[in-house]
């Protein structure tokens, strides 16, 4: 996806937020957004995300599935956290061809959820549940650690949209809130469960707005890992964040400033693309990213 010269203003006559600005994102790749208050790190996502159009300027190559969550998570609605969450997913069975329930209607469904169980999605031979409901290939190293078969096996399983939601749950440490009503959740609760809506999707484009903020130290600390797996298997991810919680991880990191990005200060990262053979791939795959190195597999 790539940003070019993409300016942005709120209003005609007002000053410039975004001016020329540049950013491209490769897949898989985390991209970590650092500035001081007001600089524009939340418009900047919300036009990645496809929320706000460019005044001037181009955003292509977006993909069609993006998840965001967004700085504060909007508590002020009727429902359980759990009743959201399905929602939220049924939200998503339009690429699986069904309409979404009215919002009064929150029965839970039980939608398909796609689960590669390996990282290697693209090595994956999709399953008929598999291509079926394609929008919920919840990440198998993540989604389904409790299967035996989640490291060895490249074959799609289907999952229950409970059942997704409770993985997301239990992986960002909320399960005991899933009865708990919205308006009711602490700021950090509500964080995880913003951040839960927009993994739902299995998106393709991840874009969290201070996803750090508020968060109990064990999922702070956990979460840095999470995105990396998570960009292992493809997803690409934007973030902004003031704390620099991400300095000691692959993301790239960026400041914005006076409307435009420069890089940080950090390691600089070079795309190989290398062919390597089948019988040897989990096991070079697993090498490189013990020792630190970004693998996404096609
Ligand atoms: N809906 C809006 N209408 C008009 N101006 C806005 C709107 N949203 C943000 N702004 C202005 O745009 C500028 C950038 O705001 P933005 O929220 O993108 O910055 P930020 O870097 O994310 O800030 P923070 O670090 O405080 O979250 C600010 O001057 C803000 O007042």
């Amino acid at each position: 996806m790539c940003l070019d010269r993409v300016s942005y203003r709120y209003r005609r006559g007002s000053s410039w937020i975004l001016r020329d600005l540049v950013l491209d994102l490769a897949p898989g790749e985390i991209v970590e957004i650092t500035g001081r208050n007001g600089t524009g790190k939340s418009t900047l996502l919300r036009l990645a995300a496809g929320l706000h159009r460019p005044r001037s300027g181009t955003i292509t190559g977006r993909p069609p599935r993006v998840g965001y969550a967004p700085e504060r998570f909007p508590t002020h609605q009727p429902f359980t956290v759990r009743a959201y969450l399905h929602h939220m997913a049924a939200m998503t069975r339009p690429l699986t061809g069904t309409a979404a329930p009215a919002p009064g209607n929150l029965t839970p469904t039980d939608t398909s959820f796609t689960t590669p169980t390996a990282s290697a999605s693209g090595a994956t031979a999709p399953t008929a549940a598999a291509s079926d409901a394609m929008a919920f290939r919840a990440p198998a190293s993540r989604a389904t650690e409790s299967s035996s078969t989640a490291s060895s096996s490249t074959a799609s399983r289907a999952i229950s949209a409970t059942a997704a939601i409770e993985h997301w749950a239990s992986q960002l440490r909320f399960e005991h809130l899933l009865d708990t009503r919205l308006s009711e959740l602490s700021k950090g609760s509500a964080q995880k469960v913003g951040l839960a809506q927009a993994l739902l999707p299995s998106p393709d484009l991840l874009v969290l707005d201070e996803p750090f903020a508020g968060l109990d130290a064990e999922t702070r600390d956990a979460l840095p890992e999470l995105l990396e797996s998570w960009a292992a298997d493809g997803t690409t991810i934007l973030v902004s964040d003031h704390q620099g919680a991400l300095s000691q991880t692959s993301a790239r990191r960026l400041q914005l400033q006076e409307g435009a990005l420069h890089p940080l200060d950090g390691p600089t990262w070079t795309t190989l693309h290398v062919r390597v053979r089948t019988d040897e791939a989990d096991a070079l795959t697993s090498r490189l990213r013990e020792e630190g190195h970004r693998v996404t597999r096609s």
